[in-house]
């Protein structure tokens, strides 16, 4: 997978080049292209907004930078057949999720447009759409200063599901959200804390029980917690134990 980002502040995608997703751009199994915005201005100041029409509060960023600026990070690549799909992370978008994660990792080349100040003149993501996927998405409902830490957040999520990235492909499928639910608790070593021992069931050997156990805690830890993917997930998936909320 190929992912690039625009911003006008590039040092923040640091984190990109650490840890986990390090090792997966040492591996090949990521490119990473990071695009200061800037480069695309041509005045003096490098200024990327301006004044929002018909008034109101903040600025707007500037469609003669923006679109420059997508024409070439989105230009074909002859590594790719087709062209990129577009990512504006914004607090208007469409919820980004578990689902959307595993929808974009199966897309080979990412563009993340990371917008700042009241966003990205509206003329520009019409115009983009006319040449490629475009997908307008939140990752939460607070307001952030920019898209950077939106844009740290959506890439680990989505590269943590691409083949090789992590040691146990088992647990991408058996964290929080893959099957709908929470995840439940947790326990290692030792076998009492704080006089707090480790579930019984979970040192029984009995891995039917285990799984069982650990099913209804996923309910009901989603029951008190969640209630709103239990509403998602409705009767049939639940039908499966006979638990107790
Ligand atoms: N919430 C928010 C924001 O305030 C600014 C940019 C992006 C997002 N978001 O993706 O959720």
């Amino acid at each position: 997978m190929r992912i690039d980002v625009i911003t006008i502040f590039p040092e923040y995608l640091a984190p990109l080049r650490a840890a986990l997703l390090g090792k997966a751009v040492d591996r090949g199994l990521i490119e990473f292209g990071v695009h200061d915005l800037r480069d695309w201005t041509h005045d003096v100041h490098r200024a990327v907004d301006d004044s929002p029409y018909g008034g109101g509060p903040g600025m707007v960023m500037k469609p003669q930078v923006w679109g420059p600026a997508l024409t070439e990070v989105c230009a074909p690549r002859p590594e790719h057949e087709g062209p990129p799909t577009l990512i504006v992370p914004t607090p208007a978008g469409r919820r980004f999720d578990q689902r959307t994660a595993e929808e974009l990792a199966e897309c080979p080349w990412l563009v993340f447009a990371c917008g700042r100040y009241e966003g990205i003149d509206e003329r520009v993501v019409e115009d983009a759409a006319e040449r490629m996927p475009v997908r307008e998405l939140s990752i939460g409902d607070y307001v952030l200063v920019g898209g950077e830490v939106a844009v740290l957040t959506m890439v680990e999520a989505v590269s943590r599901l691409l083949p090789g990235v992590l040691g146990n492909p088992a647990s991408a499928q058996e964290d929080s959200f893959s099957d709908g639910l929470l995840e439940g608790p947790s326990y290692t070593r030792p076998e009492v804390w704080q006089d707090r021992p480790v579930p019984e069931v979970l040192r029984s050997g009995n891995h039917a029980a285990i799984r069982r156990w650990r099913r209804d805690q996923s309910i009901i830890r989603t029951y008190h917690r969640r209630p709103d993917l239990l509403a998602a997930l409705g009767d049939d998936a639940l039908d499966k134990h006979d638990h107790r909320l």
